[in-house]
């Protein structure tokens, strides 16, 4: 069980510069042990380039991301964060198609390992159960032996995190993990969501709002690369600026397209 209240994950004055453009100006985020957390914003806000300096493929121009109370990961490189345990999940699922649901999930069990023991290793009884677990986890226990480019879109994108929470990250980094789903397929990956998130902890760039509004305890507003709100979702829709962020920029979008 999860160590709830210790920051497993802190991010401190972060900012990310492109060409002397500032997408992250002196960012803070702290995550605790087993949260789920949804960070939100307009468009540009720079939530995916958050995402993008906790992975470490993208290195901020001034700021720390401490993990695990100790570690400065902002030095390291992308390859040496995932072996920490942060593991990140983009928005277009890399599976291997040719290959059955169950398939899939063992390459990702065997990468976790060092090459010797993955070329020589049978699989034991453990790691079977670890697989059938997983595999009924991600709600996939009928489909073990479809090839996994017949699976649905949801389902693909379950079966993707099955793949990482193989590798047991104890930070997920998810981006849009909902963006295509249908209603029910969105409703499971909220489930999904909070039932990894009691032994691990995860954060997930959103903008489907019903869906933040039906899972989130906690959520990040962020804006023009600042945090401007952080709080329960009641909170945030009860704050000013946030409803002048995102009223704005409906407006803006309503006069583009009234004078297109
Ligand atoms: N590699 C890059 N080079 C130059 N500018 C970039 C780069 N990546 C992002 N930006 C800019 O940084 C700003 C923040 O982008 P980011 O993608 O982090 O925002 P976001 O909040 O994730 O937006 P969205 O919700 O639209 O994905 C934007 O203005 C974007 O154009």
């Amino acid at each position: 069980m999860a160590n709830k209240g210790a920051a497993i994950l802190e991010c401190e004055d972060v900012t990310v510069e492109f060409d002397g453009f500032k997408a992250v100006q002196g960012m803070n985020l702290q995550l605790q042990k087993g949260e789920l957390r949804f960070l939100i914003g307009p468009n540009g806000a720079g939530k995916t380039t958050m995402l993008d300096v906790i992975c470490g493929k993208v290195r901020p121009s001034a700021g720390s991301v401490t993990f695990g109370g100790k570690v400065d990961i902002t030095r390291k490189h992308e390859h040496q964060i995932a072996e920490l345990g942060i593991g990140r999940k983009f928005q277009a699922p890399s599976i291997f198609k040719d290959m059955t649901v169950m398939e899939n999930l063992e390459i990702a069990m065997r990468q976790k390992r060092s090459v010797m023991a993955t070329l020589f290793a049978r699989m034991n009884s453990e790691d079977e159960g670890r697989l059938n677990g997983q595999l009924s986890m991600i709600g996939l226990s009928s489909k073990g032996s479809w090839r996994a480019g017949g699976l649905s879109h949801g389902e693909k994108q379950w079966l993707e995190i099955g793949m990482m929470l193989m590798q047991e990250p104890e930070v997920l980094l998810l981006d849009e993990p909902v963006a295509g789903m249908t209603d029910k397929e969105t409703d499971k990956t909220g489930e999904l969501l909070h039932e990894i998130a009691r032994a691990r902890s995860v954060v997930v760039v959103e903008h489907d709002m019903e869906f933040v509004r039906n899972f989130a305890s906690k959520v990040t507003v962020m804006h023009e690369g600042k945090l401007l709100k952080e709080g329960s979702m009641e909170e945030v829709q009860g704050d000013d600026r946030v409803a002048e962020v995102y009223l704005g920029r409906r407006r803006e979008e309503h006069a583009s397209r009234s004078t297109a």
